[in-house]
C-alpha cells in the first residue's frame, strides 16, 4: 500500500496520518508514505505506484487530493483508498466512511471494494479535469478561486463562508448557457455532482446514487449577491435543492458555454469556460466500510 499525503490538506494532519499509520502497524499491513511536494504531485505518484503494481494507492488528504491520486489510478487496476484530512471531505461523507483515523485505516486494512464512477471535464483550452464529486462553475467556482490557503487552514471551512462573503459584493454573475444532453439553459452557476452532498455534510442533490452513469446538475437561473446569499443561507440547513430559482436535473452529458467563467472541481480551481463534462472511461474500485 502507498499512501500519498497531502501536507497542505485539512487541520492537524500529521497527527491523523501517524494515528492511521499506528492502526496500520498493529494490524501488521505494510505502508509506505509518499508526501506530494505541490499541486498534481498526487497524480504522478499515484500512476507512478500503479505502474509498479501497488495494489492500493491512498489518498490522504481531501477531495482535490483524492482526484488527483483517482487520475493517476484511471486505466489502472491499482485501487483507491482514503484517509480523509481534508477541510471538506465531501466524497468521504457521501460514501459513508469514518473520520476518525484509526477507524479509515481499518477500512484501507479489510474494507470492501466498491466501483467509483468519476467525472471528466474538457475544458476549451484543451486540458482535462477527472473529477470525484462535483464541478462547479460560477459563483462558487469564484469563491474558491479566491480562497486563501492560510486563511482554509486557520478557518477550515469557514474560510469558505467569509471568502462567500466577500465575493457577493464583487462577482458579476454573468450569465452562461448550460447545455443538458443538448437542452439549453440559461444559468448564473451550475454545479455538476456525481453525488447527494455538497461543501461538507450539506445536501444539494437527493436523487443522486452512487455508482450511476451521469451527473445530477444543479442549475441556479438567478444570479446577485442577494440571491446568492439566500442559498448560502439554506446549505447548511438542508433546503438548498428546495429553493425557489434552483432546478435539479439528471444530464449524461453537460457542456457549458459563453463567457469565460471560473470552474472548480472537487473544491480546486480547474478551469474556465467553455467546459465539456461525461463520465470518464472507466471505473475505479475503492475501500469502502
Ligand atoms: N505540497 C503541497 N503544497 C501546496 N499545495 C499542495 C501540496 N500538495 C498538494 N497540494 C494541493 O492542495 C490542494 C488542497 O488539497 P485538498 O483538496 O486535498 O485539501 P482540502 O482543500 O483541505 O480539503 P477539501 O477539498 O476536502 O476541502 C490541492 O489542490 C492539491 O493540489
Amino acid at each position: 500500500m502507498l499512501i500519498v499525503f497531502n501536507p497542505a490538506a485539512g487541520a492537524r494532519r500529521r497527527r491523523r496520518l501517524s494515528r492511521a499509520l499506528d492502526t496500520l502497524a498493529r494490524a501488521g499491513v505494510p505502508a509506505r508514505v509518499a508526501e506530494t511536494l505541490h499541486p498534481g504531485h498526487a497524480t504522478l505518484l499515484a500512476r507512478q505506484a500503479a505502474g509498479e503494481g501497488v495494489a492500493l494507492v491512498v489518498a490522504a488528504g481531501g477531495d482535490g487530493t483524492i482526484a488527483e491520486v483517482a487520475a493517476g489510478l484511471a486505466g489502472s487496476v491499482a485501487r483507491l483508498g482514503i484517509l480523509p484530512f481534508g477541510t471538506a471531505n465531501v466524497l468521504a461523507w457521501e460514501l459513508g466512511l469514518p473520520p476518525r483515523p484509526e477507524a479509515a485505516a481499518a477500512v484501507l486494512a479489510g474494507g470492501r471494494p466498491v466501483a467509483l464512477r468519476p467525472g471528466l471535464a474538457r475544458f476549451g483550452d484543451g486540458t482535462q479535469r477527472l473529477f470525484v464529486q462535483m464541478l462547479g462553475a460560477g459563483f462558487d467556482a469564484q469563491v474558491v478561486a479566491r480562497l486563501d490557503l492560510g486563511l482554509k487552514r486557520r478557518l477550515g471551512r469557514g474560510a469558505y463562508v467569509l471568502q462567500g462573503l466577500r465575493e457577493l459584493g464583487r462577482y458579476p454573475f454573468p450569465r452562461f448557457t448550460a447545455l443538458l444532453d443538448g437542452d439549453a439553459v440559461e444559468v448564473a452557476s451550475a454545479i455538476v455532482s456525481k453525488g447527494r452532498l455538497y461543501a461538507g455534510r450539506h445536501l444539494l442533490a437527493p436523487a443522486a446514487l452512487p455508482g450511476e452513469a451521469g451527473f445530477q446538475v444543479a442549475l441556479f437561473r438567478g444570479g446577485g449577491a442577494l440571491r446568492a446569499a439566500l442559498y448560502g443561507a439554506a446549505l447548511p440547513l438542508d433546503l438548498l435543492p428546495r429553493l425557489p430559482g434552483v432546478e435539479l436535473r439528471h444530464a449524461l452529458r453537460v457542456e457549458m458555454r459563453g463567457p469565460a467563467v471560473p470552474v472548480q472541481a472537487d473544491g480546486d480551481l480547474a478551469g474556465a469556460l467553455p467546459a465539456a463534462i461525461a463520465d470518464a472511461a472507466g471505473t475505479i474500485e475503492v475501500m469502502l466500510p
